[in-house]
Order: C-alpha cells, then structure tokens, then sequence
C-alpha cells in the first residue's frame, strides 16, 4: 500500500479542528457516547479521521487517525482504531469532492431515519419547498430525494450501497440517512459540512412536528 505523506503541522491543525466540532457536537447530544464520527480530507490522497469507539466529548487532536482517503485503510501502524465507519466516509471521498464528512446520531434525523428507512432496501426521503433546503448547496433549492441506506451489520456493506449511490445520481444530495442508526453529511470543509448537518437537523424536526413524514411501512417487508 502506498502511505500518503501527511505534513505534521497539517495533521495537528485539522486534529484540532476535528476534536473541537466533535465536543461542540457531543454537546449538542448529536453524539451521545461514542457515537458519531468526522473527518476531513488532507493534501496527498490522506483523510484524518476520529478514533474508534472513544468518547466524542472528550477528544483532542492526538485522537485522530491517518487513512487513505480512497479507501480508509490505516495509514500507518499505531495504537488507536480509525472510525469503524471509515469506509462511509471513503466512499463520500471516492465519489465526490467533499472536503469533510460528518456522521452523527443526533434525536430529529435519527427518528426521521427509523421512520423512513427499511430495513434490507434503499429507500428515501423527498423534501420539498423549505427554506432551510438553500442550506444544503443543491442545484435546485426547491426540493431534493435524501437516501436512507440499510443499516447492514457488516459497515462495508453500506459503504457500497453509498458508492453505487452516488456513483449513480450527480445531482445527490450532500447527505445520506442510515436506517434507524444516523445522518451523515459532507462539505469543501468541516465548517460547510456542519453547517449542512444544522440544516438537515432543523429540517428533519420540521417534517416530524408538521406530521410531514410519513410511517414507516413494513421495515421488514
Ligand atoms: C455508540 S454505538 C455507535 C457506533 O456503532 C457507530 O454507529 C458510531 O457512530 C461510532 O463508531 P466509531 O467506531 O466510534 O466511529
Ligand atoms: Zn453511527
């Protein structure tokens, strides 16, 4: 495998930035536990990425790992595990020009996830008219169809059905909900990214008070 070289300077900037969004999330209750995970694309084909199953409250810049941006394989050997959702995030990196991902379990997206996902098929969620839609950078602000995957055990499962995904749909939202698990959104940057996520939070709350979203219909079916 060829190892991105990753400037150190580089590395503790975007570690900084990484573990401060990941405390001001954690907060919010967005990543409750260790639940969530962000990273950000470096120069050189290298993304940093929150370590595995730590407590996304209490991170710092040492809590991040190196991985190939393409497909989240661990840069170098060392003691900490990348994101056991690392390959969602490479997926987002292999087919789009995101500069950040974020991936959290917070309450509204959560509830609109394990309200229109399934529990073996892709399905979706169409939005329409609001205004918090101009949030999310779409060609058409007026309306946008926001995947929810199958939340399958094995994550690089879900990782393909992201790739095939937006492989397939140019014009894709830069979100995805997984099945009765979280929303992931991505950015050019960290700031972008969450920004969108916001969006999306609020929008997902919206359609749950307006009785916008409709039941889930047989998740097993
Ligand atoms: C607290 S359980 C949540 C995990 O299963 C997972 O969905 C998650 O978001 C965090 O995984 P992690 O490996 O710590 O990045
Ligand atoms: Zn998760």
């Amino acid at each position: 495998m060829t190892r991105p070289a990753v400037d150190d300077g580089e590395r503790a900037r975007a570690g900084s930035e990484l573990a401060a969004v990941s405390r001001a999330l954690y907060e919010r209750g967005w990543m409750p536990g260790t639940a969530g995970n962000l990273s950000v694309r470096l120069p050189g084909g290298a993304a940093l990425i929150t370590a595995s199953g730590r407590d996304k409250g209490d991170m710092t810049a040492a809590d991040m790992v190196v991985v190939r941006a393409d497909t989240g394989q661990e840069a170098a050997p060392g003691p900490l595990r990348a994101s056991a959702e690392t390959t969602i995030h490479s997926a987002i990196y292999r087919t789009t020009d995101a500069g950040a991902v974020v991936h959290v379990h917070s309450p509204y997206a959560t509830a609109v996830a394990c309200r229109t996902g399934h529990r073996t098929r892709l399905t979706s969620l169409r939005i329409e008219r609001l205004e918090l839609l101009k949030g999310l950078g779409l060609a058409d602000p007026a309306r946008t169809e926001v995947p929810v995957f199958p939340n399958w055990p094995e994550v690089p499962r879900i990782a393909a059905d992201v790739a095939d995904h937006l492989a397939a749909t140019p014009h894709a939202p830069p979100a995805l909900l997984i099945t009765d698990h979280g929303i992931t959104t991505w950015g050019h940057d960290l700031a972008q990214a969450r920004n969108r996520l916001e969006c999306l939070e609020s929008i997902c709350r919206l359609l749950l008070l307006t009785g916008s979203v409709p039941p889930a219909q047989g998740k097993e079916g």
